[in-house]
């Protein structure tokens, strides 16, 4: 049975990314705005396309706290921002809904984004990628550290120096399975169930510029950075 332990430069790794990932929330906690009220489509539309936008400003600060991530090429740096903006804040979504909240706050909340404005068809992968989030149970090192594996994806369009990103994401993924190993130990196969949400995740964002034209209303606006991030 070998010995897993996460080295000390491993420790101040993993401090410098979680301390950044909780630095980065998002500005107003959008959870509370959405049970204290309903919205129409178009304001929930507006609400999303601002904390969508607000998200991408965080992420692109965040990624400056990654060890290695400003040592990248300066275009492969934007071809992996704009690669993983959308997994990023559907991952940002997922844990935003699974925190614990007094009773009956998340069920509020799941009926108030099922009549948000987004087509029904949508709805199931994404609370089931929700759920399957929240039955992982991720302490907050967990989150920050998947968060960047998810940055660090060497195979994002554009992408140039492959190798440079994968040693980056391989030196998170240590740490994160050695992590997993320690915060879970009767779950063997905790940090492989892990991994396995970013195919979940991946598949999911595969949807967002459909989710995004097919929202119940006419004329979408997209903020200009949005414009940039999402394919629209
Ligand atoms: O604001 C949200 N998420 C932010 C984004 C940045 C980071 C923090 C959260 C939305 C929200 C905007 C208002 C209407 C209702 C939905 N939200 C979403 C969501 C829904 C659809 C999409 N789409 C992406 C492309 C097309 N749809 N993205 C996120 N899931 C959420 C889960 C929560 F617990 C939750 F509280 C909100 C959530």
């Amino acid at each position: 049975k070998e010995k897993v332990e996460i080295t000390k430069e491993q420790q101040a790794l993993m401090k410098i990314i979680t301390d950044a990932y909780n630095r980065h929330q998002i500005p107003q906690d959008v959870a509370k705005k959405l049970l204290q009220d309903q919205y129409s489509a178009e304001e929930n539309f507006l609400l999303l396309t601002e904390m969508a936008t607000s998200q991408v400003q965080v992420l692109v600060e965040f990624t400056k706290n990654i060890p290695g991530f400003l040592s990248l090429d300066r275009e492969d740096q934007i071809a992996l921002l704009k690669g993983s903006a959308v997994e990023a804040m559907f991952l940002r979504s997922a844990q935003v809904f699974s925190r614990k909240m007094p009773s009956g706050h998340t069920e509020v909340l799941e009926e108030r984004i099922r009549k948000s404005g987004i087509s029904e068809e949508f709805i199931t992968p994404m609370f089931n990628f929700y759920k399957s989030i929240g039955e992982l149970h991720m302490v907050q090192e967990e989150q920050a550290l998947l968060t960047t594996v998810t940055i660090l994806t060497p195979d994002r369009p554009y992408v140039k120096d492959q190798q440079a990103v994968e040693r980056l994401q391989e030196t998170m993924l240590d740490v994160l399975r050695k992590l997993c190993v320690l915060q879970h130990p009767q779950e063997p196969q905790y940090f492989a169930r892990l991994l396995g949400r970013l195919t979940e995740l991946r598949t999911l964002s595969h949807y967002h510029t459909e989710m995004l034209v097919s929202w119940r209303m006419n004329d979408h606006k997209f903020t200009p950075l949005l414009c940039e991030i999402w394919d629209v």
